[in-house]
């Protein structure tokens, strides 16, 4: 009997104590013009439900207090705008006061010298030495001969065996990155390389608790950044190449002094913009992180609604075989090719608006703010929402359909509230890079194979209907 006394007053103890700290977030955080919302817990905040429910923790939020609301997510109190209107004023007015607001976990692990990190004049700078890396003259006589050359690489030999196609795609994205940055590594420093980079993607979304067995803290390079003279936020996309080559010291000075044939070719062409060699590496570092998510979940999402939808199917193979039928076998696909593939881009476009790859992209605030009617304070985070936008039937009749056929109307690409690759002066400078890898892994792998689903592994339906 005492026992159960003693469990029960234990357990209304414990329950006075949460129902305390929730109530003491919520009043800490309280604020005369905020928007309505709840801040869950002290430090953790609502990060738990955000990550575990995803898109449903944004509509019953948006259920319950309308489409701009308050919360406390990855680390820091946040507004989440499910407005349109108010959305595309965020993308376009970074210079009012609303600047790149990603977690802190993310920046320390990609370096503070990344390009979402750094605004102003430094963003300017650091963008025009990204842009002139992706630009068209690089992707039609460099990038693309090597994505080409290596994307067969990597779809040879997958006759008759069954592949999980999330993992295929994921090593496709990955391997295509580190090819371009890499040409000459072998195939062993390609997996360690592998190895670091999946701790790197782990750490970038986590709480920043930096104790050994958190994710956080394996993004870092562990015990390694300690006997290095990198800072402690060492990230580490070099981290397969430091465990290859044994040391730090080594692979910087391999890179200043142009021990890549291509890493050359690249320094030569951004020299203008005049990065230091943090500033070089963090950049390197964010080109194999934001195309690799974005890109290999598109294709394997356009190969799961090409295989559900046969006429898409057929249309895309028939503008795939007409390219195939002006080549000889081992010819590889030109910048002329490209150009070509009208359909492809339009299942590309669909596949992002459908799956909706982006959520939506994060902001902070310089400076208190109005917004909407809404007093925000300096230094909260917003989480500009553009999910809810790709279902909207007005600029998508059926939304729920995958209809490829309504990206044919050019204009549809640059409507005001197609934010599939963001929009303002963030707007995605790898665009164009995507939709070339993206389009040539189609190509080989419509072009070479037929496939059908297999297994009983249930579906994640994207999008929740
Ligand atoms: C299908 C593929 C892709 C999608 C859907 C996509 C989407 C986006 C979005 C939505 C943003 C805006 C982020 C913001 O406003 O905070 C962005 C920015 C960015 N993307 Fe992409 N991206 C893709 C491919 C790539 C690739 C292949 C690269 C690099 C090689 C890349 C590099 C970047 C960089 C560096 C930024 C930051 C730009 C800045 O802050 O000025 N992206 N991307």
């Amino acid at each position: 009997m005492e026992v159960l006394m003693g469990s029960v007053c234990a357990l209304v103890l414990v329950g006075w104590v949460c129902f305390g700290l929730l109530k003491w977030n919520g009043i800490r955080h309280n604020r005369r013009g905020l928007p309505p919302g709840t801040m869950g817990w002290p430090f953790f905040g609502e990060t738990t439900e955000f990550l575990k429910q995803g898109p449903d923790f944004m509509k019953n939020k948006r259920a319950r207090f309308g489409s701009v609301f308050k919360s406390h997510i990855l680390g820091s109190p946040t507004i989440v705008s499910m407005d349109p209107e108010l959305n595309r004023y965020i993308l376009l007015n970074e210079g009012k006061g609303l600047v790149p607001g990603y977690p802190q976990s993310t920046l320390d692990i990609l370096g503070k010298s990344n390009i979402a990190a750094v605004r102003g004049s430094d963003h300017k700078r650091i963008r025009g030495s990204f842009l002139s890396l992706v630009n068209p003259s690089m992707l039609k006589d460099w990038l693309l001969p090597r994505i080409d050359k290596y994307m067969r690489l990597h779809l040879n030999n997958l006759d008759s065996k069954t592949i999980d196609i999330q993992k295929l795609t994921a090593n496709m994205a990955l391997f295509i990155a580190f090819k371009q940055i890499m040409e000459t590594e072998s195939s062993s420093s390609y997996e360690a390389f592998k190895a670091e980079f999946d701790k790197l993607m782990m750490g970038s979304l986590s709480l920043p608790i930096n104790i050994p067995g958190t994710n956080y803290y394996g993004g870092f390079m562990g015990g390694l950044q300690a006997s290095t003279p990198r800072p402690k936020t060492y990230p580490i996309y070099m981290g397969g190449l430091v465990l290859a080559r044994g040391g730090w010291a080594q692979v910087r000075f391999g890179w200043v002094a142009g021990w890549q044939a291509n890493f050359k070719t690249w320094l030569t062409r951004i020299r203008e913009y005049k990065l230091n060699d943090d500033e070089i590496l963090d950049q390197v570092i964010m080109i194999l992180y934001s195309g690799f998510e974005t890109i290999s979940t598109t294709s394997m999402m356009a190969i799961k609604y090409l295989h559900d939808h046969p006429t898409a199917l057929q249309e895309l193979r028939d503008e795939h075989f007409a390219i195939r039928g002006r080549k000889k076998p081992e010819e590889p696909i030109e910048w002329n090719d490209y150009k070509t593939m009208s359909f492809t881009r339009a299942v590309t476009f669909e596949t992002l608006r459908l799956a909706t790859v982006v959520n939506g992209v994060l902001r902070k605030t310089t400076e208190e703010m109005e917004l909407n009617g809404f007093v925000i304070p300096r230094g909260w985070r917003i989480y500009v929402y553009t999910r809810e936008i790709n279902y909207n039937p007005f600029l998508y009749p059926e939304p729920l359909k995958f209809n490829p056929w309504r990206w044919l109307d050019k204009s549809m690409e640059s409507q005001n509230y197609c934010f599939l690759f963001g929009g303002g002066s963030r707007l995605c400078p790898g665009k164009e890079l995507g939709i070339v890898i993206i389009s040539t892994f189609l190509h080989y792998f419509v072009t070479q194979y037929r496939w059908e689903e297999v297994g009983g592994e249930k579906d994640t339906q994207i999008p929740e209907s």
